[in-house]
């Protein structure tokens, strides 16, 4: 680990200088690089990506203030994976003091120690003594051994996932949220953490310290995808990226890969490439750049990574040439489908047949109070209820009978969820219109578990959104199973909704009972408007 007479030299030039120097090591003692800089800002060469291994260099450097390792220090060594990192006190008039030194702890330590491990210093003409080759071999062995353990077991990407808090009240809501979302998409979550922060930094969003943290978590927990629950800029993205080497995903690139592997059917599939390319058209300029990855497990760029997957058998396509012409060919092609769509509308008889739409945050119970509604308990008639988000992308309807009013048509729709992202909104905005054509809503909410009130609120804002927040509306209060009875007493009180329990089969015919109401208050309501034209013709007869 070099000689006591380049540790000399090197003190002496930086009491002269009064300026750090470092110099680059490899392990056969030759020097790569000299640079008048400390550790931080030392020329170093760029890591191997996606490498079970150390980098194969030891950083050498002369502080002319002295002192031990510093933070800087440190982390270049934790960062650029060095096999070890060197400082040299030359404080002392140019005359080398004691070296101090430190190398990384193999992962999978957190919480034991830190992530490196700083050795006793030493005086300077005891540097040969030490067996730095054979630490670093440990160290190394170690490094391959988690890496075979994480490629036998790994079949889900293993994330970290953020979100700021901002003194936004759901804060914690939406962490969660990120969680399900993230279970949804595959990724098996590792570490979460609510960062509070009441000002964003403009490139890497929540800051380098933080940063070097979350480097560090991904590091001992092997994680390689970090997910952010805020939307990251294109620049943002790739900053964050290229300081802590893990793949970084927000929350509308994992909503629209959960679209992509959820959507059936021609129209949706489209709808989905559509959104995702307009969300990525942006950040593939200037993403040539070559990403280092620290800790990157090889196989986690393959085929269906999350964040890269597209609708259905279809990878996402991300030849920037192309994606002018694939944008505008999706575009006329969704637009004859809402032509088609239109015209079914208009050649339908208006309703004679009541429609109900049922509505509601995703995970709400909707599909599986479709079911519930038309006794299609059993395949092939069963819509799909899973405890996934968005697991209903295509609108469905099935005919059911209400007492009193007769069959009734009931469609299930897509979830909502709050700040669905815009190019999702604007892609499943002819799906959502649909919505438009029910003669009552059905919303249904999640009155099990906490921020009901919160999550109406989302829904009702996009109804609003779509002009649909005046329709005839009937709440279902669903999960009442599970629900804590007093918060469902008070849920009951505030929202005026009925509590049902889709999945036990409890409560529906009083939701039935109020769905008729609604129905016949709006059959009312079209039949006195009908007199009142007849009237009107008779009148100028
Ligand atoms: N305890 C309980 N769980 C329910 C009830 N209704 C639905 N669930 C569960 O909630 C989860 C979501 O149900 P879905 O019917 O798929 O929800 P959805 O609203 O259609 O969801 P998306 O289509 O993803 O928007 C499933 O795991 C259901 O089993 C209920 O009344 N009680
Ligand atoms: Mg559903």
């Amino acid at each position: 680990m070099g000689s006591p007479e380049l540790a000399r030299t090197l003190a002496e030039l930086a009491h002269e200088i009064r300026r750090e120097v470092s110099v680059l090591i490899d392990r056969r003692g030759r020097i790569l690089s000299v640079s008048v800089a400390d550790a931080k800002a030392a020329e170093l060469p760029a890591i191997r990506a996606g490498e079970n291994r150390l980098a194969g260099y030891h950083l050498l450097h002369a502080h002319p203030k002295g002192g031990p390792l510093s933070k800087g220090d440190l982390s270049a060594l934790f960062l650029n994976r060095l096999d070890a990192v060197s400082a040299i006190d030359a404080k002392n008039e140019g005359q080398p003091g004691p070296i101090y030194t430190a190398h990384l702890t193999p992962p999978g330590t957190m919480g034991e120690e830190e992530d490196w491990r700083i050795l006793p210093p030493v005086p300077i003409f005891q540097i040969d003594d030490f067996d730095l080759g054979a630490q670093v071999s440990a160290l190394e062995e170690e490094i391959a051994r988690a890496a075979r353990t994480r490629e036998s077991k790994k079949d889900h990407e293993r994330a970290l996932l953020v979100q700021v808090d901002q003194g936004e009240f759901d804060a914690e809501e939406r962490l969660d949220e990120l969680v399900e979302l993230a279970r949804t998409a595959g990724a098996e979550v590792v570490y979460k953490e609510l960062i509070f922060r009441r000002n964003l930094k403009a490139g890497t969003l929540v800051g380098a310290g933080k940063l070097e943290e979350l480097t560090s978590k991904a590091y001992h927990l092997d994680a390689d995808l970090l997910i952010f629950g805020q939307e990251l800029g294109a620049a943002q993205a790739r900053e964050i990226e290229a300081a802590t080497g893990l793949k970084v995903i927000d929350r509308t690139q994992l909503i629209l890969d959960i679209f992509a592997l959820h959507a059936q059917g021609v129209e949706s599939r489209l709808q989905v490439e559509l959104a995702q390319l307009r969300y990525m058209k942006p950040r593939l300029l200037g993403a040539g750049a070559k990403l280092s990855r620290i800790g990157g497990g090889g196989g986690s760029a393959g085929a269906g990574a999350i964040g890269t997957r597209g609708p259905g058998e279809t990878k996402l396509e991300l030849d920037r040439r192309r994606i002018n012409d694939r944008l505008s060919f999706l575009e006329k092609q969704l637009e004859g489908g809402s032509l088609r769509r239109e015209e079914r509308r208009k050649s339908r008889e208006r309703n004679a047949i009541p429609v109900v739409s049922i509505v509601g945050y995703t995970n709400a119970g909707k599909s599986t109070l479709l079911n519930s509604f038309t006794h299609a308990t059993d395949a092939p008639r069963r819509v799909l209820a899973a405890n996934k988000l968005f697991a209903t992308l295509r609108p469905t309807s099935r005919q059911g009978f209400i007492e009193g009013i007769g069959p009734v048509i009931f469609t299930d729709t897509v979830g909502f969820i709050r700040d669905l992202p815009k190019d999702l909104t604007r892609a499943f905005r002819a799906t959502l219109e649909e919505i438009g054509d029910a003669d009552v809503l059905l919303h249904v909410v999640d009155a099990a578990s906490p921020g009901a009130d919160t999550r109406l609120s989302s829904v009702n804002r996009i109804l609003e959104d779509l002009g649909f927040l005046e329709m005839p509306t009937v709440v279902a209060l669903n999960k009442a199973d599970a629900a804590e009875p007093d918060l469902l007493a008070r849920a009951i009180d505030r929202m005026d909704g009925v509590p049902v329990s889709a999945l036990k089969n409890t409560g529906i015919p009083e939701l039935k009972e109020a769905l008729a109401d609604a129905i016949g208050q709006v059959q009312r309501q079209e039949m006195a408007q009908r007199e009142e034209a007849k009237e009107v013709a008779a009148q100028y007869r």
